[in-house]
């Protein structure tokens, strides 16, 4: 598979490329003056021939975890103790990183790692299995569940069962994506970013086989022939 290219600045003397890696060789593309303090905003990686299409570009991710983190700071204003947000790892990290740093309400981060047996490809099994439990006790706190994608939903469902046996005040979700279109178990979504349709996505923190997690965007994947 091809690998995603990491585009870079480069100072050449008075000028600053954009420098894209391309199989050829690499690309450099020159920089004009009054854009070169905006590097991370031009920085924006092109999709590889892996990639179909970007399905929710930076900017809208942006503006709805931001709705996202108004919305959970008013619901949360008058939590007795800081609300514990639990990232699922690895492909919640970059939305809570974003998430929590919009929060205006008092709060911990706390991770967990599940797998779950009998993964075909990129299927997922109803047997979910910790791999590594969170730190904080959950005993009469507020615990937000912060997943990238909903699926089957056999993460969620073992999730909130879980974290419902370890006595919280409360146990809710806040989710970027959701494929109502693949749903197993019905699993109660309290924030919800995106509903999208039944393809394998990938960027801001989502991967295939480990490819992509970093993109800035969520981007459609051409499915994967054997
Ligand atoms: O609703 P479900 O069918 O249970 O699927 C959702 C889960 O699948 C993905 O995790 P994955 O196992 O791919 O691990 P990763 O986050 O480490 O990539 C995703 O991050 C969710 O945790
Ligand atoms: N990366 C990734 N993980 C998933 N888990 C369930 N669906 C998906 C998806 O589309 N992309």
């Amino acid at each position: 598979m091809y690998n995603h290219p990491s585009p870079t600045f480069l100072d050449r003397g008075v000028l600053t490329c954009y420098s894209l890696p391309v199989r050829s060789g690499t690309f450099l593309i020159p920089v004009p003056a009054p854009w070169r303090n905006m590097r991370s905003s031009l920085a924006i990686p092109p999709l590889t021939p892996d990639l179909i299409q970007v399905l929710i570009d930076a900017d809208s991710i942006r503006r709805r975890v931001d709705d996202l983190a108004r919305q959970i700071s008013r619901d949360y204003a008058d939590s007795p103790q800081p609300v514990i947000l639990v990232g699922v790892l690895k492909g919640s990290f970059i939305f809570l990183a974003d998430i929590c740093r919009r929060l205006d309400i008092p709060h911990v981060v706390d991770f967990i790692a599940l797998s779950s047996y009998g993964l075909a490809g990129s299927e997922q099994s109803g047997n979910v299995r910790m791999l590594m439990d969170t730190r904080e006790n959950m005993e009469g706190r507020d615990v937000l569940i912060v997943e990238d994608i909903l699926d089957s939903g056999h993460t969620l469902d073992y999730l909130i069962r879980n974290f419902t046996a370890r006595k919280p005040r409360s146990v809710k979700t806040a989710v970027l994506l959701d494929k109502p279109d693949r749903h197993v178990i019905p699993v109660k979504v309290d924030y919800l970013g995106f509903g999208i349709p039944d393809v394998w996505v990938v960027g801001y923190g989502l991967d295939y086989a480990e490819k992509y997690r970093t993109l800035p965007y969520i981007a459609e994947m051409r499915p994967v022939t054997a």
